[in-house]
């Protein structure tokens, strides 16, 4: 791999786009190297999609938050190398693991409680492993900023600026996995719908909420067909997610109605799991430190069908009205 970068340009152009991504799946001693001609090169930062400029003044307001004092200077390591291999009994709570082995239509039904019109809400990761999983974003976020990388914004709408696209972590191949063995299972069973049982990507992220900023999440729905929201703690006020009834593309901005509003509050662990054209928006978090780990799923096979319908009666609720009034 090291020779391969000295002898390639082009490849080297590659990996310094892809750097968190290629070091984390790089022997140790391969990613030092790496970084140092990384850190040693008078070039700007690598190009991102949708990038945010991390400032000097964000870097400030960082320190309120619970990050460790020592870093390694310069060089990316994991905090939890186990956070980046599936490992169910670690991750997730045994009444989840219980309800994925078991009969879907019955065992679902025990844990997972509909809290909206197909949302359904369950208690999902281990309070150990939401801890880690924000350590980790953590780490990752002030390495950034100490080594001025630029980092892809998460969802546009979220006024919070602290977030991590977790692929940028390396972390896209153990989500792979959790999108496949855990969330198309449940989604194949409520979502079936808008392809909950073909779903083949994602783009999965992690927001930092600091009370003192008062930020949330405006109204949206998600690129996504299906949703994982996770509250992954800490303590805070605030913060529910308002939902307010699913609508297809032509319909996004169309009136609310009440018996659609739903307002539920985020508890540490607890994943909601729901519609990615459910409208929402989430509270600001008025006191306290809110992480929120949210994984938008799509179905490649859904989005090709989508193509060719215009009417979506069965789950968009404008779409039903106007059929009731033709
Ligand atoms: O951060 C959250 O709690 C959820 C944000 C959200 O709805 C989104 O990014 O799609
Ligand atoms: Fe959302």
């Amino acid at each position: 791999f090291s020779d391969a970068l000295d002898g390639r340009p082009e490849v080297f152009e590659v990996m310094e786009q892809h750097l968190p991504l290629a070091l984390y799946n790089a022997p140790r001693d391969v990613k030092l190297s790496f970084m140092r001609r990384i850190l040693a090169r008078d070039t700007p930062p690598p190009r991102a999609l949708r990038e945010i400029e991390i400032t000097m003044h964000r870097q400030k307001r960082l320190s309120s938050y619970e990050i460790p004092s020592i870093y390694p200077l310069n060089i990316l390591q994991p905090l939890y190398p186990q956070l980046y291999r599936m490992n169910p009994s670690g991750f997730f709570m045994p009444s989840f693991l219980r309800a994925i082995r078991g009969d879907p239509l019955e065992s679902f039904r025990d844990v997972m409680r509909p809290v909206a019109p197909v949302v359904v809400a369950f208690p999902m990761l281990r309070p150990g492993f939401c801890d880690m999983l924000v350590a980790e974003v953590q780490n990752f976020y002030m390495w950034a900023c100490t080594t001025k990388q630029k980092i892809l914004r998460t969802n546009a709408l979220n006024t919070s600026p602290y977030g991590v696209v977790l692929s940028d972590m390396g972390m896209q191949g153990v989500l792979d996995d959790l999108m496949k063995q855990f969330v198309s299972p449940i989604s194949t069973v409520f979502f079936s719908e808008v392809g909950g049982g073909s779903l083949d990507s994602h783009v999965s992220f992690v927001n930092l909420y600091h009370g003192d900023d008062n930020n949330g999440t405006d109204w949206h729905v998600d690129d996504s067909e299906v949703t994982l929201s996770v509250c992954l703690g800490k303590e805070f006020t605030g913060g529910e997610m308002y939902f307010n009834g699913r609508r297809c593309e032509n319909h996004t901005t169309s009136m609310e109605k009440d018996e659609e509003k739903v307002i539920h509050p985020q508890v540490p662990g607890e994943a909601l799991l729901h519609h990615g054209r459910h409208r929402h928006s989430v509270f600001p978090t008025f006191s306290g430190f809110r992480a929120d780990m949210t994984m938008w799923c799509r179905s490649s096979v859904f989005r090709e069908l989508r193509k060719y319908k215009t009417d979506f009666s069965n789950w968009c609720g404008e779409c039903k009205n106007l059929g009731v009034q033709m």
